[in-house]
């Protein structure tokens, strides 16, 4: 991934509007791969066949802009692509062609959960996490009753998080990104998982943030949450970019065969 500030000057039309993430062309190929017996995979290492793979485009030729205090959702149906554009977005997959730009600290709510070592206690976790996301000792100590208040897990934060529900996971994951100092939040169905009452906390500090100016891109499936939370829709079908334009439009256009 490049930092923005090294390519504007080649993108004059978007200077002035302070982007936060360029997606220039890209393009994500996925090797499918055809299942082997043991005995068919053995007998072809034997005649010194290699095993075959169907390249699959899961991304083909997906371009856009976001700036600077932008809310945008990415829409699409399963396994439409919006995960893996997200999963580019923040570097833990690198595209096959094309460019990525990010300007600014990036915090990711994707795959809740990920960077949990589960032998280690919720308190640990949020001291790994939180470094994993940039912050310093200092600050995290700061910061760490603020992140297990919102979490609401105070009574279980010292017990190993492989004994937690996947919705104490995901407070509590969310509630370490949140918390760090960032520029641009990245939500994948974060909020599909909670209950009723944090998912509205969730959206309320979704809100807030919006609302500091910080850039966000959200992937759901929920259209009431994508009308509140973004002004912008991006709609992906089958690995192609077909819409790019008000969120109210974005979501007809998805609804559309
Ligand atoms: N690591 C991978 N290896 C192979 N194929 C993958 C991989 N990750 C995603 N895919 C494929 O890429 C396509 C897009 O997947 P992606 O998870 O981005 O879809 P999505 O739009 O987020 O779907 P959903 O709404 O179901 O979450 C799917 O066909 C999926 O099977």
């Amino acid at each position: 991934m490049t930092n923005v500030s090294e390519t504007t000057e080649s993108t004059p039309a978007v200077a002035e509007n302070k982007p936060s993430i360029i997606v220039d062309h890209v393009r994500k190929d996925f090797l499918l791969r055809k299942s082997h017996s043991f005995k068919e995979a053995f007998i072809g290492w034997i005649r010194g066949k290699e095993v075959k793979a169907k390249k699959f485009q899961a991304l083909d030729d997906v371009s856009f802009i976001i700036n600077e205090g932008e809310s945008v959702a990415i829409m699409g149906y399963n396994g439409s692509g919006k995960s893996t554009m997200l999963k580019l977005i923040s570097g833990v997959l690198e595209p096959d062609a094309g460019k990525i730009l990010i300007r600014g600290r990036l915090a990711g709510l994707i795959e809740v959960g990920a960077g949990f070592h589960p032998e280690l206690s919720g308190r640990e976790n949020v001291y790994l996490n939180a470094a994993i996301l940039g912050m310093q000792k200092e600050e995290i100590d700061k910061r760490f009753d603020d992140i297990v208040a919102f979490s609401e897990i105070e009574a279980f934060i010292d017990q190993e998080v492989k004994h937690y529900s996947s919705g104490m996971f995901m407070r509590l994951a969310f509630s370490v990104a949140i918390h760090t100092e960032l520029d641009i939040l990245l939500v994948d169905e974060i909020l599909s998982v909670g209950d009723a009452p944090f998912k509205e906390k969730c959206r309320a500090k979704i809100r807030e943030l919006a609302g500091q100016g910080k850039t966000m891109v959200i992937v759901s499936h929920d259209q009431r949450m994508m009308k509140e939370l973004c002004d912008r829709g991006i709609v992906i079908k089958k690995g192609k970019q077909v819409y790019d334009g008000p969120v109210a439009d974005a979501i007809e256009v998805m609804q559309q065969k």
